[in-house]
């Protein structure tokens, strides 16, 4: 089991208290689909992704930037048993969606770059060790029904 500080739990809390999911969610998704092209094709329901600009306007790839946001809220809530959390989530992933489990770390770092723009100087190193930290362990959930 991951031990959270009060300190840890009061930082998480924050930065998502403070996010807007609309706004953070398909800055994130956009950009991973951006910079790293071969996770276009688990979206391929999703219309026109042919180009960047295609991409940043798709309003299918907005909306599921603001569901993965709301999803990742459940780990924020749920922050002592985000293993539990996820385990239905990451059965869709892997035997629904195949989605290959490398591409969770990738848009948790999108999701970083994107946090880091909006906070400033705000996101000390600090601040994006406990933020690395809570990813690391959304990550691995996410990963967990994977065999
Ligand atoms: C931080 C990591 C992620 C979180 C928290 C997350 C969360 C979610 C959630 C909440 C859903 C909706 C599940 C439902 O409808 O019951 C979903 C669906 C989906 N996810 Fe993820 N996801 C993550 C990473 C990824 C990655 C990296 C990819 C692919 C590169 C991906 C591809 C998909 C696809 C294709 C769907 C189904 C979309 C649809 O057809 O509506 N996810 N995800």
């Amino acid at each position: 089991m991951v031990a959270w500080s009060d300190q840890e739990r009061s930082i998480i809390t924050s930065i998502f208290s403070n996010l807007d999911y609309n706004d953070v969610g398909p800055k994130a998704l956009i950009r991973c689909l951006i910079v790293y092209p071969w996770t276009q094709r688990y979206f391929a329901s999703f219309g026109n992704l042919y180009n960047a600009d295609a991409i940043k306007t798709n309003p299918n790839i907005q909306a599921h930037g603001t569901k993965i946001l709301h999803g990742l809220d459940r780990a924020v809530k749920n922050m002592d048993d985000i293993k539990t959390t996820y385990a239905e989530l990451s059965v869709l992933h892997s035997e629904k969606l195949h989605v290959d489990p490398d591409n969770f770390k990738l848009l948790a770092d999108c999701l970083t770059i994107v946090i880091a723009a909006k906070m400033g100087s705000g996101f000390t190193p600090e601040i994006q060790e406990t933020f690395q930290k809570f990813l690391a362990v959304v990550v691995s959930a996410l990963g967990k029904q994977y065999h």
